[in-house]
């Protein structure tokens, strides 16, 4: 664990960057610092490399003073990724990486297949290795530095708005690689971005920082958008509190209906069992949704697809959210959302009344789970 113990930095000029900041930052997870510019994000990650020393307060990793160590040893045990790679222009990306397997004395062909590795690591092709940073793009280049700072294999990973400069698509790709090297390999990460949006997708705690550099709140990310601290955490929050939330409820318990299910062959008896349901979902040979249907409309043994309603984007329970479900459900006309297995055959469906209960039924057992952690 990282332990900020009330720790203030106040530069040369007098400028408080840091104002007393306490956090625990926990091991193999994810820690996002978030917050307007110049609320001190910077300074603080900078602090626990000892890029920066603090005027006040102390800094302990796994209980031990980051001070009582020499600072190359602390920074070996800390990758550091920032925005724009910050990569060696005359290096290939294969020595890029390698850089730090050398520095600690590995051989030229143990730092170079162990960079390769990585490479595969972080999403990027083999045939990339040879190439100079200005010859990738920026969302490449992202993953160069992310490669590189793993490659010492550090607990810790210090990471700067690392995407930042990049567009939301790559962004969005970067973030979901981000997502499954921490779940593959366990790192202490620290991460820094303005973007709200960012520290709730990344963060398995997010602490909300003001300007002055005092903490705001610092929770999990489903704990921040239904209870905000205050009006400023609320306002950086943002619109659609509500509707974020649900991202954080799974959709594996939802109820689903089976019965409005029929294939494009089905026949009159079937289509005559189904005949009160509002709407009939008609799925392909493979049981593929294809579209919905009032039953009526249906004819047996030849049902048109031409003429079916959109079934909109369907979800896959246990995989997606209830937002993801409510999405489906609110888009799609008839008001149900389809929902499919994991090679998109259609499993159910369910109405957007059931995905409400549901949400309500989410929200009472949070509210439960929080009486019972408060409870003496
Ligand atoms: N070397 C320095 N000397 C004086 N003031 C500094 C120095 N570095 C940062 N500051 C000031 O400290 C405050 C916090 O800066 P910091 O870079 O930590 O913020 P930040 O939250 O990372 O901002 P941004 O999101 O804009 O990068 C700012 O007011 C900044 O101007």
């Amino acid at each position: 664990m990282i332990r900020i113990d009330s720790v203030t930095k106040r530069y040369p000029d007098g400028t408080v960057a840091v104002d007393r900041l306490s956090l625990e930052i926990p091991d193999r997870a994810i820690t996002v610092l978030v917050g307007p510019s110049g609320c001190g994000k910077t300074t603080t990650l900078r602090m626990i490399n000892r890029m920066v020393e603090p005027s006040e307060g102390s800094i302990l990793l796994d209980g031990h003073d980051i001070r009582q160590q020499p600072v190359n040893t602390l920074r070996r045990s800390m990758g550091y990724v920032i925005q724009n790679a910050g990569l060696f222009q005359h290096r290939t990306i294969l020595d890029n990486i390698a850089t730090v397997p050398r520095l600690l004395g590995r051989s030229k062909q143990q730092a170079r297949a162990r960079a390769a590795e990585l490479m595969e690591r972080v999403g990027l092709d083999t045939s990339l290795a040879k190439r100079y940073p200005y010859q990738l793009s920026g969302g490449q280049q992202q993953r160069v530095g992310v490669a590189r700072a793993l490659a010492a294999d550090p607990p810790v990973l210090l990471m700067d708005e690392p995407f930042s400069a990049v567009d939301p698509v790559v962004r969005k790709g970067l973030q979901d690689e981000l997502l499954r090297i921490q779940a593959e390999l366990g790192k202490t990460i620290v991460f820094v971005t303005h973007d709200i949006d960012e520290a709730i997708k990344l963060g398995t705690m997010v602490a909300v920082l003001r300007t002055g550099g005092r903490l705001a709140q610092f929770a999990p990310p489903a704990e921040l958008l239904s209870a905000p601290a205050d009006s400023f955490v609320e306002d950086f929050l943002g619109a659609d509190r509500g509707i974020r939330r649900l991202s954080f409820f799974p959709s594996a318990e939802l109820e689903l209906e089976t019965a409005p299910l029929v294939g494009t062959d089905a026949d009159a008896e079937q289509l005559a069992s189904r005949a009160t349901a509002p709407y009939l979902l008609v799925t392909d040979s493979d049981g593929r949704p294809l579209g919905w249907s009032e039953p009526d409309r249906l004819t047996a043994g030849a049902i048109d697809r031409e003429r079916l309603i959109d079934h909109g984007r369907p979800f896959v329970p246990g995989t997606d959210s209830l937002r993801a479900a409510l999405d489906g459900a609110v888009l799609s006309p008839t008001g149900w959302a389809v929902a499919v297995d994991e090679a998109g055959r259609a499993v159910g469906v369910v109405s957007q009344q059931a995905i409400g209960e549901a949400i309500r039924a989410a929200h009472s057992r949070v509210a439960e789970d929080a009486a019972v952690k408060a409870a003496p």
